[in-house]
Order: structure tokens, then C-alpha cells, then sequence
């Protein structure tokens, strides 16, 4: 490889702990077809000199056969091959290369830019902390990237460069770069994005890529690969809320209780107070043990072992949190869902949904709305297609511990698991917990109509100390297919409207203080009998 530093020949072992040491940066390209992708990334990679000797002797004799760059070697050559494959039907999602300069390390994510391909996106941009977007400079603009910069900030990406490329084909008009330069900002405003650098470049030529260009006195801005080098990510993990999801508890005999896994957030040290989830236990850290020797201090990302000082009952899928910094909990949240199977998400059909490591059934209990990726603008739906994306409210069997998306997007993230063929079929982004007064607005009989169809629903109207058995009701309700709702006392009276306009039966558990004209009392103790008097008298089918 032509990339070398003398620290190779001289002291290898040096060299491979400054690689180690050095940052990583995750990026994603994403243009439409032709922008000139696959010519960037070989632009990076050969001006960064990070192709070897035999490669380049290859791709300079195939670009003289295929001829579509004239006389200048065609980079895109060298990410071909996984283009073929594709063309083969062989599925590649995505597809990661690695590369490092003196100062940082990197990965690509390259996704396809085709239409339909907003799951691949998704799934490449998940992890990633800068998006690359490029644009034609003759085209500027485009739907494709009104969708693209949509997704990367739905998926949190904070740092954007957008490549004004082919600027060769525009004879370098500073003009062009500022009118496009003026159109993505006034579209990307809203979309939450910490920075955006626009460089105006050549993929082809090499123009601004790694070198900067003669040809373009009027920006003085940074190269593409200076933003890369330089662009500060430390800052946007959260170092302040610990979160550890226990993967593993590790107890090779009776004297060691370690728990294991990744930290998600924040910074841990022995003698910190922790707080289990779900179970609400405390102790302290004792010990921070990892492969290399104990540790004084580990921070997010980094995977340790750690044990604490009380015996306390945690299992695989519990999460160690900081106790003065409690996540949310709650068996249902709001969440930005991404569809990616070709059968369409169904509001009331059950699924797994892994949050962090916990796995639990659920439904999709209202889908609020889709989103038309091209034009941001919501729109009403019954089902979510493949690489559609809608805003939901899911109700989960067992309650999960989570952080909103936009705070940890570890912890506010799950994946949808289809029950029967066990494939991943949607992914989301936990925007918050939903409480009763979520549900407390009136429903028109359209509504009603769209979302239950002729499904009953119920709600359950719960005393304070009855949560319990007003759970087991809403539990027998949810598995015989019927969608409920809990209130507690306090928000009987409130509710009372809203009941009625809904059509939905209430169900009295305990005594919510308020006489209500309608509705079932149950027997406190039984809760089948309930279910099962609703269906003998018609309640529910
Ligand atoms: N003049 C000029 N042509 C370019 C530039 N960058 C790419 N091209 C050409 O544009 C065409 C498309 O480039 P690719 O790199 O294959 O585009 P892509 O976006 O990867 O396309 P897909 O892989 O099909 O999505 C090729 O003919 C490139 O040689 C540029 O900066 N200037």
C-alpha cells in the first residue's frame, strides 16, 4: 500500500498502538444514481493513498477498456464489485470499508441510493456519526436528497457535509455552489442537524476531496477530507446519564457475580451508587474488571464486566443505571418506525420488540401517521409498506426501561421481530412513554372507524392499589385481540367524555371514587370472570 508510516519499519509495535488510539469516525455517503458516489469513495481512498500498487494497475487498465472516463483513470472501478452483486440480486444491504489517515480511522458506510432503499439507509446510518450527501452540481437539490437528509436526521446524524460535486461540469461557478448551498438550507432548517459544511468539489478530478483545488479561489473553506479529520464527535455522546444493559451475567463459581455488557451512556466508577431496572435495587460498584486488569474509570462504548458490593437479583436484559438519573419505563411509547419487510405493518397484529436486550411481545396500537419521505409532510395511513416510516404508539406485554432516541440511541432504540420467521421486520425510534392523558381526546366516528374498525376497545378504570389486577384485566383483554386502555382514578371524571365519544366499555376495577353513568364493576379478585361476563353479555366478540 502506498500509505505508510515510517513508524512500520521502525516499530511496529508503536505503530499498531497509535492505530489503536486514534478516533474513529463513522460515515455514510448518500446520493441518487450517478451523483458520483462510487467515484468519491475511490477519490478518498486513492488521493489518501490508500489503494495498493496491483489495484491501481488494474483499474487504470480497465478504465482504458471501458472507457467512460476518457483518459482519466475511473476511481468508481473500485467499488464495483459489490455493485455487480447487487445487480445479481445477491442481497447486500450494506456494505462497510475501513480506511485510516495519520489521524483518524474510518468507516463507510455505502448505501445504495435507489428509491426503495430507505431500510439500507437506515440500517447503515444507524451507527454513524456524519453523513456525506452529495449532490450533482448541474441538478442541485434533489427529492432524493430532501429523503436522504430526512432519514440521517431521523437517525440522529448531527454532523453534514454536502458534496457539491461535478463542479467541473458548472466551469467552478461560485454561484451555483450559493444558490444550492441557499436551497439545502432553506429545506434542512428544521431538521435538527448540529452542522452542515458545503464543499464544492470534483470527485472525478480530485478537486477538494483530499486536495484542495486551484480551480476554486472563492471557497476557503475545508477539503472533504479535512472535515473528516477534524469534524468533533466526542461531544455528542452522553457521558452524563450511566446506562449499562446487563448481556451476560457471569458467575463461574459461588464467589464471583460479575454482569456484563456494553456501557450505553455515561462513565462509571467503583464506589458509584447504581439503581437495578426493573427490579428499583441499589448497591454500589465494587469493581470494574475487564480482559487487561481491573479499572479505575470505563466510559461509554467501552464493554466491561462489573460486580457490586450487594448481592442484589439482576438478570440478562436489567439495565444499571445512575440513580438520581432514572430513564423512562412503561409498557407503551410513542416511536418514528421504519418498515422493512414487504408484509405491511398491521396496527393490532402481535410482534417482538427488542428494546436494548429485553424482548417483548406487543402490538402496534395506533399508527398516528406516515411520513412522505420526500416532502416531510404527514400523512394518514392503516398499514406502513416496506421503507415506509410512520410515527406509532406501540403497547408492550411486559413493561421496558428506555431513554428518548434524540438522548441515547442505544437505549431509545428497538427492532421489530416478526413471531413466526423470526426476521427483523421494522426498527424505531422511542420519541416518549405514554400516559393516560395521551389517550384522553375525543375520537370522532371517522377516527374511531380507521383506527378500531369494528374492533371493541375498553377501558379500565382503575383505583389507586388495584394497578395490578387492573393489569391482569388489560393483559386477557390484549391477548384475546382487543385494545384497552388503563386510567386511574384521578382521571376517571376527565375521562368520562372521552369514553362515551370512543364507544368503549369501562371496566371498574376497585373504586375509582366516581360514580360513571356506564360501565362494568368487576369483582375485585377475579379477573377472568370479567372477561368472561363481557363476552357472554356481548361486550366483546
Ligand atoms: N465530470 C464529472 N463526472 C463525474 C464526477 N464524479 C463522478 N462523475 C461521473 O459520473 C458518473 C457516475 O459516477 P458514479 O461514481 O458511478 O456514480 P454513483 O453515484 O456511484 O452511481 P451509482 O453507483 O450507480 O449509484 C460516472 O460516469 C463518473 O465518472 C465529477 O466530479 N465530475
Amino acid at each position: 500500500m502506498s500509505h505508510q508510516s515510517e513508524l512500520i519499519a521502525s516499530d511496529i509495535h508503536s505503530y499498531l498502538k497509535q492505530h489503536e488510539n486514534k478516533e474513529l469516525l463513522r460515515f455514510l455517503t448518500c446520493g441518487s444514481v450517478d451523483d458520483g458516489k462510487s467515484t468519491l469513495i475511490g477519490r478518498l481512498l486513492h488521493d489518501s493513498k490508500m489503494i495498493y500498487e496491483d489495484q491501481l494497475a488494474a483499474i487504470e487498465s480497465d478504465s482504458k477498456k471501458s472507457g467512460t472516463t476518457g483518459e482519466k483513470i475511473d476511481l468508481a472501478l473500485l467499488v464495483d464489485g459489490l455493485q455487480a452483486e447487487r445487480e445479481q440480486g445477491i442481497t447486500i444491504d450494506v456494505a462497510y470499508r475501513y480506511f485510516s489517515t495519520a489521524k483518524r480511522k474510518f468507516i463507510i458506510a455505502d448505501t445504495p441510493g435507489h428509491e426503495q432503499y430507505t431500510r439500507n439507509m437506515a440500517t447503515g446510518a444507524s451507527t454513524c456519526d456524519l453523513a456525506i450527501i452529495l449532490i450533482d452540481a448541474r441538478h442541485g437539490v434533489q427529492t432524493q436528497t430532501r429523503r436522504h437528509s430526512f432519514i440521517a436526521s431521523l437517525l440522529g446524524i448531527r454532523h453534514i457535509v454536502v458534496a457539491v460535486n461535478k463542479m467541473d461540469l458548472v466551469a467552478f461557478d461560485e454561484h451555483r455552489f450559493n444558490d444550492i448551498r441557499t436551497d439545502y438550507l432553506n429545506f434542512s432548517e428544521h431538521l435538527g442537524f448540529g452542522d452542515v459544511t458545503f464543499v464544492p468539489m470534483s470527485a472525478l478530478e480530485g478537486d477538494n476531496v483530499v486536495n484542495a483545488s486551484t480551480q476554486t479561489p472563492w471557497y476557503q473553506g475545508p477539503t472533504l477530507m479535512n472535515v473528516l479529520e477534524n469534524v468533533s464527535i466526542a461531544r455528542d455522546v452522553d457521558v452524563t446519564r450511566f446506562r449499562f444493559p446487563v448481556q451476560y451475567v457471569n458467575r463461574p463459581d459461588l464467589n464471583f457475580r460479575g454482569f456484563c455488557g456494553t456501557i450505553a451512556a455515561g462513565v462509571v466508577r467503583p464506589g458509584d451508587p447504581i439503581l437495578a431496572l426493573p427490579s428499583g435495587r441499589t448497591s454500589t460498584v465494587k469493581s470494574i474488571v475487564t480482559y487487561d486488569g481491573n479499572l479505575q474509570e470505563a466510559f461509554v462504548n467501552q464493554a466491561v464486566t462489573l460486580t457490586l458490593n450487594d448481592e442484589i437479583d439482576i438478570s440478562r436484559g436489567d439495565m444499571l443505571v445512575h440513580p438520581d438519573q432514572l430513564p423512562q419505563r412503561g409498557r407503551r411509547f410513542v416511536a418514528k418506525m421504519v418498515w422493512m419487510t414487504d408484509a405491511a405493518m398491521t396496527p393490532g397484529k402481535q410482534y417482538d420488540f427488542k428494546v436494548g436486550v429485553n424482548t417483548s411481545a406487543g402490538v402496534v396500537t395506533h399508527l398516528f401517521n406516515k411520513i412522505d419521505v420526500n416532502t416531510l409532510a404527514d400523512l394518514p395511513a392503516e398499514q406502513l409498506a416496506l421503507n415506509e416510516i410512520g410515527l406509532c404508539e406501540i403497547t408492550l406485554n411486559k413493561e421496558a426501561v428506555f431513554d428518548s432516541y434524540k438522548q441515547n440511541r442505544w437505549t431509545g432504540s428497538f427492532i421489530v421481530i416478526d413471531r413466526l420467521t423470526n426476521v427483523t421486520v421494522g426498527a424505531g425510534m422511542i420519541e416518549r412513554v405514554v400516559d393516560g392523558s395521551d389517550r384522553l381526546r375525543p375520537v370522532s366516528d371517522e377516527e374511531r372507524e380507521r383506527r378500531f374498525g369494528q374492533k371493541p376497545i375498553s377501558v379500565i378504570l382503575t383505583a389507586d392499589k388495584h394497578g395490578d389486577l387492573a393489569a391482569q384485566v388489560e393483559r386477557l383483554l390484549f391477548d384475546s385481540g382487543h385494545l384497552s386502555v388503563t386510567v386511574s382514578a384521578a382521571d376517571a371524571l376527565t375521562a368520562a367524555p372521552y369514553i362515551e365519544a370512543a364507544g368503549a366499555i369501562a371496566i371498574i376495577v376497585g373504586n375509582p371514587g366516581t360514580e360513571l353513568p356506564f360501565g362494568i364493576r368487576m369483582d375485585q379478585n377475579d379477573p377472568v370472570a370479567v372477561v368472561e361476563q363481557l363476552l357472554t353479555q356481548g361486550y366483546l366478540r
